[in-house]
């Protein structure tokens, strides 16, 4: 018998793979048809081409699944020039191996036109009910402009609960051991030794494998680090200042003994990092009253996480809820960490926030 999820994490990381492909080619470009949203911030030509070429392959094997993606494809219809650009980086970008490619994948996307349908296609409203798809391009697309850290990414929720995830992040060492050492949080490129898949299966564990171009390569099982001692441990948060509170996180290491500072890391390569023991806690502190996070920003590191060992939950202490919509609406933070010191970060965190 086949383990459950079996077709679910294979198409996942075949797509997460391909649309990896397209946005390493747009890394590299000079020009990366850079647009901004109504919310100011940035959108790619490679985050609409990956979200076309993800969409593409879960259409062809799940095609009564619903889709949560970020991006939209109003903008693209009132701009030729920039919707061929796109299709130009979708029509070229294969998986090497031709096999997985068509049987897994399901081929190539028809025209222009069947793209910005594709793109289209990710407008589910989420919720509690079914097999929900939620999609995040390029995560970390300000990483991405900069040559810092980014990553693609797709989750498989059903009935509210995440089932299956999966994080490619090009410019992470491959090497789960190298990478302990590495540093982590500097202008990264996607030189020899770099890229790998992160997945997870719900109940099964995690783990890692070099991102590539072919057939999967073997993976290994990831775990986080077993920290006793919260003097030696760092946290790892976003580069943005305007994405987490910078000056409640120094107060929290403070107090809880913490002295190196913190790795900032832009995307959820800070969940798959975390989970393979290169870093150690992921802390996310609102900076506003008013934005709420997204689904597509959290489902699949979530799920590594917690399968490498780790906890994962709000400021309050709960786990974070998928099945509300979009967003995580009511969410107040983020707080992953090893499960034996999950508590004990927790606790400060409140004191600290309720001092406020
Ligand atoms: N105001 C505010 N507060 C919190 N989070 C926000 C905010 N604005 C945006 N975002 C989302 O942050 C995503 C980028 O992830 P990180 O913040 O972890 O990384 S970093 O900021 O790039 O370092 C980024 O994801 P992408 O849009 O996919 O890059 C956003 O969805
Ligand atoms: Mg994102
Ligand atoms: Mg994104
Ligand atoms: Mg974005």
């Amino acid at each position: 018998m086949t383990s459950p999820y079996a077709k679910e994490l294979e198409v996942a990381q075949l797509a997460v793979q391909r649309a990896a492909l397209l946005t390493k080619r747009v890394f590299h470009e000079k020009a990366k048809g850079t647009v901004s949203k109504d919310d100011k911030s940035p959108v790619t030509v490679g985050d609409f081409g990956a979200q076309a070429l993800i969409i593409s392959a879960l259409q062809a094997n799940f095609p009564a699944d619903e889709i949560v993606a970020e991006e939209e494809s109003a903008q693209l219809r009132a701009d030729p020039s920039l919707r061929d650009q796109i299709w130009e980086h979708v029509r070229s970008t294969r998986l090497d191996d031709a096999a997985s490619e068509e049987a897994v994948l399901g081929g190539a996307v028809k025209d222009a036109e069947a793209m910005l349908d594709l793109i289209g296609q990710g407008n589910s409203q989420g919720g509690a009910r079914g097999r929900i798809w939620a999609i995040d391009p390029i995560d970390g697309t300000k990483g991405f402009l900069r040559g810092g850290q980014y990553a693609v990414c797709l989750a498989l929720m059903v009935d509210g609960d995440v089932k299956v995830g999966v994080l490619g992040c090009p410019n992470l060492p491959v090497n789960d051991s190298a990478a302990l050492t590495a540093d982590i949080g500097a202008n990264q490129t996607d030189d020899e030794g770099r890229g790998v898949i992160f997945s997870a299966v719900i109940g099964q564990g995690a783990t890692s494998r070099p991102l590539g171009s072919g057939a999967l390569a073997k993976g290994q099982k990831i775990s986080m680090k077993p920290i006793t001692d919260l003097s030696s441990a760092s946290f790892c948060e976003s580069v943005e200042a305007g994405h987490s509170n910078q000056s409640e996180s120094a107060q929290i290491a403070q107090k809880l003994g913490i002295t190196k500072p913190s790795v900032r890391m832009d995307s959820q390569a800070k969940y798959g990092s975390i989970a393979r023991g290169a870093g150690d806690i992921y802390l996310r502190l609102p900076t506003s009253k008013t934005y709420q996070e997204k689904i597509w920003d959290h489902a699949a590191g979530d799920l590594i996480v917690r399968e490498a060992g780790g906890q994962v939950t709000d400021t309050t202490g709960s786990r974070l809820d998928f099945s509300v919509g979009r967003t995580l609406a009511s969410n107040r933070g983020v707080i992953a960490a090893p499960a034996a010191i999950h508590s004990q970060v927790i606790k400060v965190v409140q004191e600290v926030l309720g001092q406020k």
